[in-house]
């Protein structure tokens, strides 16, 4: 874990590359051009994907944006593009969701948008459903298709910037999103395999309001050389006790098949990352309450969110 030292300190590392973004600095502009050039690639997908989208509910992408396509933006004028990585029952959601709502950027997690297709009974619904079921990867071109879609409607409410969970996962996944915009920061979330199969067995979420609780109380003692670890369970609010359910694909046997596929096919876009020098890695200490301090401690914004809550 990068405990204790600074941004300054992995740059001297080499941890990160030459191009650290000061997150205060990073102004306002469209990221548009990514917007296009993702959307770019939809259009290049099989017709069958092409067509699946196009007889959905809302329109994939806008087709007059492809002639949209900009330069590259300059980091300093634009908001954070950051992507976190981890497997399964890490807490991608909830670190990906914090930091979005700190920074004020969208938070965009692809099983989320795989979630709301299956639940719109849209034309992907039963294809989608066998494959989350399984703990399967959905195929690259509907996810990013799934994903263009999102941040075609993002950009028409004026979203700037992003914080992306759950995508990239293949390492072509990663060369098409290295294609088509740049990404600053890719935060690696880590976390000992067996707290990782607790985290989702107990995760629940709330079918009125939406909201990620987990019921499992981990306490794992030090042991060969390993830290301890404990996480408090989180808990729902009382009006949520009620209406929890647990995610179709939380059982213990397809956990083990989504922990499988992450190595096999997503721990590659880690090393893809690392050799970029974007990569930060981050062991969680604990639960929430020592995670997510020790976890703006590394991306030096412990200092930004104090300024924040003073202003609020
Ligand atoms: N980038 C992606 N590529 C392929 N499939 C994806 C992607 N993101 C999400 N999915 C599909 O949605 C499911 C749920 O994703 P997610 O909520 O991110 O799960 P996890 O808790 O395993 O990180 C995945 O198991 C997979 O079937």
């Amino acid at each position: 874990m990068l405990m204790g030292r600074s941004y300054a300190g992995w740059l001297d590392l080499h941890i990160y590359n030459g191009n650290m973004p000061s997150w205060q600095n990073l102004a306002l502009a469209s990221p548009m051009a990514a917007i296009t050039r993702l959307a770019k690639r939809v259009s290049s997908l099989s017709p069958h994907a092409s067509r699946c989208l196009t007889n959905s509910h809302a329109p994939p992408y806008d087709a007059a944006s492809f002639r949209l396509a900009r330069p590259r933006e300059d980091l300093k004028n634009r908001r954070v593009q950051w992507v976190f990585l981890g497997c399964p029952g890490v807490g991608k959601g909830t670190y990906a969701s914090r930091l979005s709502n700190l920074l004020s950027v969208p938070h965009i997690a692809t099983g989320d948008l795989v979630r709301e297709e299956l639940a719109s009974s849209g034309p992907l619904s039963s294809q989608l459903s066998e494959i989350v079921k399984q703990g399967q990867l959905v195929s690259d071109e509907i996810i990013i298709s799934l994903l263009s879609k999102r941040l075609v409607a993002g950009e028409a409410k004026g979203e700037l910037g992003f914080i992306l969970d759950g995508f990239p996962r293949t390492i072509n996944q990663a060369e098409i999103l290295e294609g088509v915009t740049d990404i600053d920061l890719v935060i690696n979330l880590k976390l000992r395999e067996d707290v990782l199969l607790e985290k989702c067995l107990g995760r629940r979420i709330c079918n009125q309001c939406g909201g990620n609780f987990n019921v499992a109380s981990i306490n794992i003692k030090t042991e060969n050389g390993s830290p301890e670890i404990i996480m408090a369970p989180l808990l729902p609010p009382a009006n949520c006790m009620s209406k929890l359910i647990t995610r179709s694909d939380d059982t213990e046997a397809v956990v083990k098949e989504r922990l499988r596929i992450y190595n096999e096919m997503t721990q590659p876009v880690e090393e893809f990352y690392r050799s970029r020098g974007r990569l930060l890695e981050f062991n969680l200490p604990g639960g929430i309450p020592e995670s997510w301090p020790k976890l703006l401690q590394a991306l030096s914004l412990d200092d930004y969110e104090d300024k924040r809550s003073a202003a609020a």
